[in-house]
């Protein structure tokens, strides 16, 4: 079979130009399939997989159409957020490049004054969140009198409760002779019921049918951790895989400044972005994001939907989403454009049940996968040291630095040295952070220090042994046992804390302190 190209869709010459600048080589399938419809002038609802180029799939047609400026609003756009109505804009610009259509965004928290200057200017095609575009047509600004497209981008959420009064209004003031279209991920029946009312009777329905809901380059994993455990698991989970750059998302707004200054105190390089930010302050943020400045991007779900940003290479579900549409999207902001990514969502026992929910309406697979251990942390920032050693090597960095080196080699054994520097790199590199943390202490305060010299393992029973003795004795304040004066631990495993706990728990020992301390040999 011979695979379509942008060519053969009928689109015009400046807009397949720009295509071609864009780099693009096919048109994906709902571009194939929605961009003939639209320039033979249907209503259409299109629904496709995230990331799969719908914006184009409406955007390149109506440009193509277009092609002069003609000075007043003939296509309006709306969008549920405010990045999302930007973001909507610079692709159809750059869509739009050798043409003289003009563009502008709109939406709120930004001086209103400045978009009707602009509006004022004469402007062919607005993209702005419905807030905004109402407001703009109360003061007379823009006319939808005459406009010859409407596209509602992530259709079902603007049609969901929160929005549709503003649509609404928004179609009121529409001229009935117009092509309607509506795109999304997902469609719900009663949000298909519901579009009848704006749309043509010969609506044509593209719906790019795959297996399932979400994009099948996106591997989708959950990790089953406690309630008080959700901060230390995503630490855990950040430390062993390392996203090159991640969207985590939060509940509340509230959730999200909390989760921020926490992963801040913890050295991560994150920053938030939901409703009650300026408006400045959240396009700050998501420029850091995209231009790869800041690794972790925590959000509400304003993030949740269309937003484009290359690479992001995990999608985390720090609380879990509201219902099912939200997971697709949220889960779609990685493995865009047949790129991979890894989607992880955190659940308590309790919420585990919505989980499959999930996993049953999306028709994808949710694998399990274990919080990582204080082990295998250790592990990784070992290896990571070892492939940078390599790298200067290799790069021949340190070559400035053998001659000191070879004063040491007189007087230590290099091996001894090399552990040494190890254990330099890793103690910055992990700080304090596991040193004061563990995960399912319940009530006994459990702290492991990890060491970083020998390799001898602890050994559980002798601990164990250890507890029960002093269980037995009875006394009646053991307080603070301070073990390290019987024992050394070296590379206490988690395994081991995890059987003290239990083996304390249902012991008079649970409502005492437990602290263990394994001493970080020198
Ligand atoms: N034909 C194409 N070939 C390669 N990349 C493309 C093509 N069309 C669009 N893209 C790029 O793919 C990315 C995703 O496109 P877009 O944001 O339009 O997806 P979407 O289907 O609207 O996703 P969502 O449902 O999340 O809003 C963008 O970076 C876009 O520039
Ligand atoms: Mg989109």
């Amino acid at each position: 079979m011979k695979n379509v190209k942008f060519g053969d869709l009928g689109l015009s010459e400046k807009i397949l130009r720009a295509i071609d600048d864009m780099g693009f080589e096919e048109p994906s399938k709902i571009q194939e399939e929605v961009i003939p419809i639209v320039l033979e002038g249907f209503d259409v609802i299109g629904q496709a997989q995230t990331g799969t180029g719908k914006t184009l799939a409406f955007g390149a047609p109506i440009l193509s159409k277009l092609d002069r400026s003609e000075g007043r609003i003939n296509t309006i756009i709306l969008t549920p957020t405010r990045e999302l109505a930007i973001q909507v804009n610079d692709e159809l610009n750059r869509i739009a490049k050798f043409t003289k259509v003009k563009l502008l965004p709109v939406y709120g928290g930004q001086p209103i004054d400045r978009q009707i200057n602009a509006l004022r200017r004469g402007i062919d095609i607005v993209v702005g969140t419905p807030g905004r575009v109402l407001d703009l047509i109360g003061r007379n600004v823009i006319d939808l009198s005459r406009i010859k497209f409407l596209v509602l981008d992530e259709a079902d959420e603007m049609l969901d409760m929160g929005f549709i009064d503003d649509i609404e209004e928004i179609v009121k003031n529409c001229s009935k002779d117009r092509q309607t279209m509506l795109f999304s991920a997902t469609m719900p029946d009663e949000i298909r019921q519901l579009s009848r009312k704006y749309m043509s009777d010969e609506t044509k329905h593209v719906s790019i049918v795959k297996n399932t809901m979400t994009v099948a380059t996106v591997a989708q994993f959950y990790y089953e951790v406690k309630q008080k455990d959700r901060f230390e698991s995503l630490c855990r989970i950040l430390d062993v895989d390392e996203p090159s750059s991640a969207i985590i998302f939060c509940k509340t707004k509230k959730g999200v400044d909390e989760l921020v200054e926490a992963l801040d105190v913890r050295g991560y390089n994150a920053e938030g972005m939901h409703g009650d930010m300026s408006q400045s302050q959240r396009m700050s943020t998501l420029r850091k994001f995209k231009e790869g400045n800041l690794d972790f991007l925590v959000a509400t779900d304003v993030a949740a939907r269309g937003i484009d940003v290359e690479n992001v290479s995990h999608v985390i579900n720090y609380d879990l989403p509201q219902d099912t549409e939200s997971y697709v999207h949220r889960i779609g902001r990685t493995g865009r454009a047949n790129r991979e990514g890894t989607a992880y969502t955190l659940v308590t026992s309790r919420e585990y049940y919505i989980l499959k929910q999930i996993e049953k309406a999306t028709r994808s697979k949710i694998r399990r996968k274990e919080v990582p251990s204080i082990d295998e942390i250790f592990l990784t920032k070992y290896k990571s040291a070892v492939a940078r050693v390599k790298e200067v090597i290799e790069k021949e960095e340190h070559k400035r630095f053998v001659s000191l080196a070879t004063e040491l080699d007189e007087e230590y054994n290099l091996v001894d040295v090399a552990a040494a520097l190890i254990s330099m790199v890793l103690e910055k590199e992990l700080g304090s952070n596991y040193a004061e943390n563990s995960i399912g202490s319940s009530s006994s305060y459990v702290r492991l220090f990890l060491s970083i010299g020998r390799m001898d393992k602890i050994n559980p029973k002798a601990l164990l042994q250890f507890f029960s003795d002093q269980a037995d004795t009875d006394k009646e304040d053991i307080g603070d046992i301070d073990i390290m004066e019987k024992f050394t631990f070296v590379n206490a495993t988690e395994e081991a804390a995890k059987a003290i706990i239990k083996h304390c728990s249902g012991k008079r020992l649970m409502s005492r302190r437990v602290n263990i301390e394994i001493s970080r040999p020198r």
